[in-house]
């Protein structure tokens, strides 16, 4: 199958192609959704920080408008990327969400960390160039884990403080320098409710651009312990019966992709396909 979206650096002189305004109040869209004709998109009274050429849509380029703040544009809105994740066209959400990356890092590398100097865009490279120091600043990614913990029956979920209330989810954390992605896992599982696990499965990994992770998902069993919640981080945690689960989060999510392939695999069901 071929992806209808493909990840480029284009030349911004070239004129043409689609393009997505983005400000701090998210992305601009209308009826037709949120890539807006390049052209008619740059004639708007818009405060653009940078341009970027970020790839190719069904064969046509797209490129990204990163704003200062957002304007008013007759007839369009302005909304957030999880919105965009949780309804619609998933492959127009890969579009925006690969766009707030590249967006994120933008805005956040004018500067150069190291001498304070303004950075330049390098041409035909994702990068940001600082001559004085001879320094490249790439867009970030922030590896994350993510793990299911069970125990027969039962799966172990969560709920942060954050979340929409009721839900519960699997166990998340950053990984942090010197880490394997194992040793990550561990850490975060005692962090956060104090269980110890064992054989633990790779599942699979998504990009999550909020704003810039990587899941790496896994799957894992219960080796001992018992549930303590670590402060602030984490308002509850129980061990659910596959049959009585409680609200989860998106069906986007890779989250939601570890309960759904496990509680499958306990009940004889056809295993789901994680969104990519
Ligand atoms: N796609 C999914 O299904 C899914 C589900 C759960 C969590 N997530 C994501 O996983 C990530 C980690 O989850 P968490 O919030 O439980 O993390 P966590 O348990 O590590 O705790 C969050 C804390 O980590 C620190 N932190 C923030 N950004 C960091 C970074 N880039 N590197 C290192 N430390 C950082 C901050 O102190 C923050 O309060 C988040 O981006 C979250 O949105 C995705
Ligand atoms: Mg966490
Ligand atoms: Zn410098």
């Amino acid at each position: 199958m071929t992806s209808r979206w493909t990840t480029a650096v284009l030349d911004t002189d070239q004129p043409g192609g689609w393009a997505v305004a983005r400000s701090p109040e998210g992305f601009l869209f209308d009826d037709n959704g949120a890539l807006f004709p390049r052209e008619w998109l740059k004639r708007q009274d818009l405060s653009v920080l940078a341009e970027h050429g970020i790839g190719h849509l069904d064969g046509e380029p797209v490129y990204l408008l990163e704003l200062r703040s957002h304007s008013d544009v007759p007839g369009c809105n302005w909304k957030g990327l999880r919105a965009f994740m949780l309804d619609g066209d998933h492959t127009v959400y890969k579009v925006l969400g690969y766009a707030a990356q590249i967006g994120t890092w933008a805005r956040e590398h004018r500067f150069c960390g190291n001498c304070g100097q303004a950075m330049i865009q390098v041409p035909r490279e994702r990068a940001m160039y600082c001559e004085p120091c001879d320094l490249r600043s790439y867009p970030r990614i922030s590896p994350s884990m993510i793990v299911l913990v069970t125990r027969g029956d039962e799966v172990l979920l969560a709920r942060s403080p954050r979340f929409v209330t009721g839900v519960y989810s699997t166990l998340a954390g950053f990984a942090e320098p010197g880490e394997s992605a194992e040793d990550c896992l561990i850490r975060e599982v005692r962090e956060e409710v104090q269980i110890e696990v064992k054989n633990i499965q790779y599942m699979g990994s998504q990009c999550w651009p909020f704003p810039h992770s990587m899941m790496l998902g896994f799957h894992a069993e219960y080796a001992g312990g018992e549930i303590v919640c670590q402060e602030d981080e984490i308002e509850d945690a129980q061990w659910f019966n596959v049959h009585e689960l409680p609200p989860l989060p998106a069906s986007r999510s890779i989250a939601r992709y570890l309960i759904d392939v496990y509680v499958a695999r306990r009940l004889g069901h056809a295993e789901p396909v994680l969104p990519g």
